[in-house]
């Protein structure tokens, strides 16, 4: 079972909000739309869910699955505020008819599943922003779908319920074999639960990709601005030789640039200090943080932020070091 977006494309009015979007999703996939607020998910989401026409292009539901498996969480979550926890879960089996015992043993498991044991008799009103979340995934997790639409389902939960919520999401998942095609702008919600991710700004798709290679191989400065997990310093690139002020590395250059480019540098990077190491930096500041300081460099005139070092010296604002970065930073063209 699988789907198939085929260059959908949709516009209100005379705007074009979602332009020749194609991706796939297989069998018990997690597959997140990302990107800025605006950027035409929702409107994706609501194609594949049926509730919206694509105007060309085609959603395409293969192997044994098809739209009737599809259920759609909205953000807001409307639980239906007049029946209790117990009888929201099992709204859906009761409008198709299924056997009452059936529902109390369906009913019952949801609710050892999602751990509201004790909850059956409140209101939503009477639950908390996680409570009620857990209700809705319930809700729907409960009809058995193959595929489960989720429009941004945990950004009215704080820290550790997002959590809480992402490890049930991930534990559901595996034990029930949906697949998930999930909205989100949140990075690290997208880096933590995705197995890939369909990266959406200007309306169109800008790379797709698991996790991890868009964390390493971004095909544009768009790309790694959407993330938000990068510095970029200005240099000159000629094949794989990268020079910044004094400066010389060596970097990936998969498209063969020239020229002014930028490096990509994560925050997060394991930069390591080497008397002739081969970037030349002076200590601006130093932050302390548990789990390792933030030490802002200058780089011939740019700023270099990276978070969580592991140094071994301890660094002062003014001292000039020789940072080595890990080999292979990638380089992409400028703006
Ligand atoms: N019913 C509508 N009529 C006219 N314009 C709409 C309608 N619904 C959405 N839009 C516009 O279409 C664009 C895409 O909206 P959409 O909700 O798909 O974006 P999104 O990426 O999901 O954003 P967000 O993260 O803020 O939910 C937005 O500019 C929005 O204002």
């Amino acid at each position: 079972m699988g789907l198939n977006v085929k260059e959908i494309s949709y516009r209100y009015e005379k705007r074009p909000v979602v332009k020749d979007v194609s991706f796939t999703v297989n069998e018990g996939e997690i597959v997140t739309l990302f990107g800025p607020s605006g950027a035409g998910k929702t409107t994706i989401l609501k194609m594949i869910a049926g509730l919206l026409t694509p105007q060309t292009g085609t959603v395409e539901f293969t192997g044994n699955n098809c739209r009737a498996n599809t259920l759609l969480v909205f953000q807001d979550y409307l639980l239906f505020p007049h029946m209790t926890v117990r009888e929201n879960i099992a709204f859906g089996l009761k409008i198709r008819h299924v056997a009452r015992a059936e529902v109390r043993q369906r009913v019952a498991e949801m609710v050892t599943e999602f751990q509201l044991a004790g909850l059956e008799k409140q209101y939503p009103a009477q639950l908390s922003g996680g409570q009620q979340q857990r209700v809705a995934l319930a809700r729907a997790i409960i009809l058995r779908p193959k595929l489960l639409l989720l429009d941004e389902p945990f950004s009215s939960l704080d820290g550790n319920l997002r959590q809480q919520m992402y490890a049930y999401l991930r534990r559901l998942q595996a034990r029930y074999h949906f697949a998930v095609i999930m909205v989100s702008h949140d990075q690290q919600e997208t880096f933590l639960l995705s197995d890939r991710v369909v990266v959406i700004a200007n309306h169109q798709v800008q790379q797709v990709a698991s996790p991890q290679k868009l964390y390493t191989q971004p095909v544009s400065r768009l790309v790694a601005d959407l993330l938000g997990c990068f510095n970029y310093l200005r240099g000159t690139v000629k094949g794989t030789s990268f020079q910044v002020g004094t400066s010389q590395l060596t970097v990936a250059n998969p498209d063969h640039l020239q020229g002014t480019v930028e490096l990509l540098v994560p925050f997060t990077c394991k930069a390591t200090l080497r008397k002739d190491g081969d970037l030349l930096a002076t200590v601006k500041d130093v932050f302390w943080q548990p789990a390792g300081p933030t030490v802002v460099f200058q780089v011939d005139n740019q700023r270099l932020e990276l978070r969580q070092t592991a140094f071994t010296q301890e660094l002062a604002a003014g001292t000039q070091v020789h940072l080595d970065l890990p080999a292979g930073g990638r380089v992409v063209r400028c703006h």
